[in-house]
């Protein structure tokens, strides 16, 4: 059995001993009641075959009726009260992996694919289950268990013997059996990987299935798939059955074996009837909880292997909580010797660039596809981190600020917005709370997203779905800049602004950086768009030989202001 879902185990006790102390108590009360039918039968038998009262046998039945039901009572209850004692670790582990999945640094921790990310926040569940309420009944058990042998061995020791032997025997079978499974639950989780990843590409990629041939291979794939799985699953199943057909074989050969001996003791007189029937009832007892082990085994190891995961993903590095702030941000923004290497690249994507960049200026990054237009922006906006270099606003390196306000000093419209799916309102007042209502209406009308907003049927309260891209991308992309000026920071980051756009948003666009500009926001744009490198004050060429333009010296293109179309 795994060391360590032991250990976890122990910790949710410690953790919760009054509710360990009840559980004891109910496995306590039900076991004593076990036992005590068990003593009840022998000694009212024995009477029973001595004199053949009838009443005798009738008072038997009714009392290991009762204590029966009472044993079952004190079961259901321990089940109830078992199932609270990890209760709160649960909550603890669900909350923290789901606050790290939404903190961790792009492109750092170790946890960094999207399958594990998955797996990870899967974990807490799987420990949960394994250290849920059945299995931790029985482990109280076990105890017990040992002790129904002892007090059959103060009886007759060679039935005492019997049951030690086929105790061990279900431990064995047990360790046996998780070692039979372990593999093919590695296998079994590979093959339900490889069917779910076909079938996210059939949900996500139908068009480009559909469109590019994509049918025929993909459902080859899926059957391949499927057959595979369908193959493990069936082996899985036939060791589950394997296991508890060895488990009762032995609970009916112990049966046997002490059938057989008891009788040869009772023909020697050293053994009553009563007694007889009363040990075969508690070395049935006694070997049921250790038949079990070979599924709880299987389980705690799964968890063990669901909190290794989940420690990976606890590694991942996250925002800081705190940090600095300024009492005002002027705007300005200066890149030292800022270096950039993709998670597991070799070459840097952006080498030393340096530059700085005046408050109330708009700088426009020019490159070709994949030059790290998009990821400069990232960094500057604090979303990944440089290895060497830093991203200083007002001279402070940014990494010195409470990411939280930073954010509030920037408004970014990426190249691929994202929304949230609630209501169009929502999305605008969760980026800024401090809006009211007139301020949303301007700053839709400034982003040229009113209209949007009126296509909707429910206007403003309209919710959004899949994201936001349920929306036609021009009105997409003007609710996302929308959402950029709601935030009122004083440093706009615009990522390809006028992509996707109609001439009328173009000119919106247009229109807006002119204003911005005016008002003396610091504006750094993404694009390829003539009229906007024309109005630009600074351009940034990451083609340029080493990624960027030599010490900071950035082209100075038209000071005078944005061109109006
Ligand atoms: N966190 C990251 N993980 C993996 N790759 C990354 C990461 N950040 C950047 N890259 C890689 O860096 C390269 C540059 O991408 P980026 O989107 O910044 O270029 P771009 O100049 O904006 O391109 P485009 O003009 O097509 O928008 C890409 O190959 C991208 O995959």
């Amino acid at each position: 059995m795994s060391g360590g879902a032991i250990g976890m185990l122990i910790q949710r006790l410690r953790a919760n001993l009054r509710l360990t102390a009840r559980v004891f108590a109910a496995s306590l009360a039900a076991n004593l009641l076990g036992l005590a039918s068990s003593f009840y039968t022998m000694l009212v038998l024995n009477r029973y075959v001595t004199h053949g009262v009838d009443s005798t046998l009738a008072a038997l039945t009714v009392g290991v009726v009762l204590s029966i039901a009472f044993e079952h009572l004190f079961r259901h209850v321990r089940l109830g009260i078992a199932g609270r004692i990890g209760r709160a670790e649960h909550e603890r582990l669900t909350t923290g992996a789901f606050g790290i999945l939404m903190t961790a640094r792009s492109g750092a921790g170790s946890a960094e694919g999207d399958a594990a990310r998955r797996e990870a926040l899967r974990a807490p569940e799987q420990i949960d289950s394994a250290l849920g309420s059945a299995n931790l009944a029985t482990l109280f058990d076990l105890p017990f268990a040992l002790g129904f042998i002892l007090v059959v061995a103060l009886i007759s020791w060679p039935l005492a013997a019997i049951c030690l032997v086929f105790t061990l025997l279900a431990i064995a079978a047990g360790l046996l059996a998780q070692a039979d499974m372990r593999a093919v639950g590695r296998d079994l989780a590979q093959a339900g990987a490889d069917a779910q990843g076909l079938v996210t590409t059939a949900i996500v990629g139908r068009d480009a299935v559909a469109l590019f041939g994509g049918a025929k291979p993909l459902l080859g794939d899926w059957q391949r798939a499927a057959k595979a799985l369908r193959v493990v699953r069936e082996r899985m199943s036939m060791r589950q059955g394997r296991a508890q057909s060895a488990a009762q074989s032995l609970q009916a050969l112990q049966g046997v074996a002490v059938i057989a001996t008891g009788a040869v003791l009772v023909v020697r007189g050293e053994l009553d009837v009563g007694s007889l029937i009363g040990i075969n009832l508690l070395v049935g007892r006694a070997l049921a909880p250790f038949t079990r082990l070979a599924q709880i085994g299987e389980s705690l190891a799964m968890a063990r292997q669901a909190q290794v995961r989940l420690e990976q993903f606890a590694r991942t590095a996250v925002e800081p909580t705190g940090g600095t702030s300024l009492p005002r941000y002027a705007g300005t923004l200066e890149l030292r010797d800022l270096t950039f290497t993709p998670p597991g690249g070799v070459t840097p994507l952006l080498r030393r660039l340096n530059l700085s960049v005046p408050a109330g200026n708009i700088l426009v990054l020019k490159g070709r596809n994949g030059s790290g237009k998009s990821t400069l922006i990232r960094l500057i906006a604090g979303l990944a981190d440089p290895q060497e270099g830093a991203v200083l606003a007002d001279g402070v390196d940014i990494r010195k600020f409470a990411p939280s306000w930073w954010r509030q000093q920037i408004g970014l419209l990426p190249q691929e917005p994202v929304f949230l799916n609630r209501t169009i309102r929502e999305n605008l007042l969760l980026a800024n709370p401090r809006l009211s209502e007139a301020e949303l209406h301007a700053v839709l009308h400034r982003a040229g997203a009113d209209r949007t907003v009126a296509d909707c049927a429910q206007g403003l309260d309209t919710p959004l779905r899949n994201f936001g891209h349920e929306l036609p991308t021009g009105h997409r992309r003007r609710l996302a800049l929308a959402r950029a000026l709601a935030v009122g920071g004083r440093l706009i980051l615009l990522d390809e602004p006028t992509d996707g756009l109609d001439s009328e948003g173009t000119a919106t666009v247009y229109r807006t950086l002119i204003e911005l500009a005016r008002s003396g926001h610091t504006v750094i744009i993404a694009s390829h768009d003539p009229r906007i490198l024309q109005g630009a004050s600074l351009v940034l060429d990451l083609d340029q030989p080493n990624g960027a333009v030599p010490n900071g010296a950035a082209m100075v293109r038209d000071p005078a202001g944005l061109v109006t179309p």
